[in-house]
């Protein structure tokens, strides 16, 4: 049997996905479309793969093949931490794209990043504030780079500094919901970073007070360990536009590369739809929350 550990946020996490339950409405019922306008572009489904790094690891050229998946599912991609090449392979495959950067010590850096970002012509560019400190307290070091956490004054820099929309990764409280919004920023991502802190609060159970914030003035998102299409469905009835999905897609990747990452977004995608279709929702827009219910 698997060792649970006490605090452990992925294990947390995933006892909320299992106690949020649905109810079924098939009267005036009809099928379902899937289909995602984000940014102004269109796609065919709300999962997209999640900003993920090192996938060399995974499979050769794990990167790149993991961001075709997504353009062959019609899912947006993201990317992580990665040199400016693997982001020009990435964006030639076609992959409509969104760029997550690191909070480096170095502001300067980050805005030739940003810059480079826009010239591989990503649909988006964006920062994971939860990676700023370790888990020790100092200042996180990632590959011997320095990072730091960032004011709201400098978000607001960043923001100005692309006509591209700056969205924010590793957001897990109202506040730094609201400074988002302060700052002008276009989408945030919650998420705790796949665990980065123990007993991190559920994606899923802060989602609702973060997107009542929110009002829809900028696209929500969610990620951390979503591994079905009930997941899917129940964090977009819980208010999330589209979601990131991480882990459950490295699998088939390793084993099938992009063929396998575009078979897993069509499988989440279809389950989504199969949700959808038996609540009464013709698309992502009718998804009513008032289907979840808490056991
Ligand atoms: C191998 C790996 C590399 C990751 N690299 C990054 C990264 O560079 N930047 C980032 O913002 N998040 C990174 N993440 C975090 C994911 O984007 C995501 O927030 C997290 O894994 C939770 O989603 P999941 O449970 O679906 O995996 C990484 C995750 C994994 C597993």
């Amino acid at each position: 049997m698997k060792k649970i550990r006490p605090g452990d946020s992925n294990q947390i996490t995933r006892e909320y996905f299992d106690s949020l339950l649905v109810e079924m409405r098939h009267l005036d019922g009809a099928l379902p479309e899937t289909g995602l306008e984000l940014f102004g572009e269109q796609f065919r489904t709300p999962v997209m793969t999640a900003a993920l790094s090192h996938l060399g690891n995974v499979r050769e050229n794990g990167m790149v093949q993991m961001a075709e998946g997504a353009r062959l599912a019609g899912a947006v991609s993201w990317a992580g931490m990665g040199d400016e090449k693997e982001l020009e392979d990435i964006t030639t495959t076609g992959a409509r794209t969104i760029k997550i950067i690191k909070p480096y010590v170095d502001n300067d850096y980050i805005l030739q990043r940003i810059a480079h970002a826009e010239k591989c012509g990503v649909m988006a560019v964006g920062m994971d504030i939860d990676h700023a400190f370790s888990g020790k307290g100092k200042y996180d070091v990632v590959l011997g780079m320095e990072m730091r956490p960032k004011s709201l004054e400098e978000m607001k820099e960043f923001v100005k500094a692309t006509k591209l929309p700056f969205v924010v990764k590793g957001v897990l409280s109202v506040k730094d919901a609201e400074k988002c919004l302060e700052a002008g920023v276009k989408g945030i991502v919650v998420s705790h970073h796949h665990g980065i802190i123990d007993y991190a609060v559920p994606p899923l159970m802060i989602l609702p007070e973060i997107v009542r914030v929110v009002q829809k003035q900028i696209p929500v998102f969610v990620d951390c360990g979503i591994e079905s299409g009930s997941d899917v469905f129940k964090a977009l009835a819980l208010g999330a536009d589209a979601v990131c999905v991480g882990r459950a897609l490295m699998g088939p990747l390793q084993v099938n590369g992009a063929e396998g990452v575009q078979e897993k977004i069509a499988s989440l995608t279809e389950e989504l739809a199969g949700i959808m279709a038996r609540t009464g929702a013709s698309d992502l827009s009718q998804i009513d929350p008032s289907v979840i219910w808490k056991a």
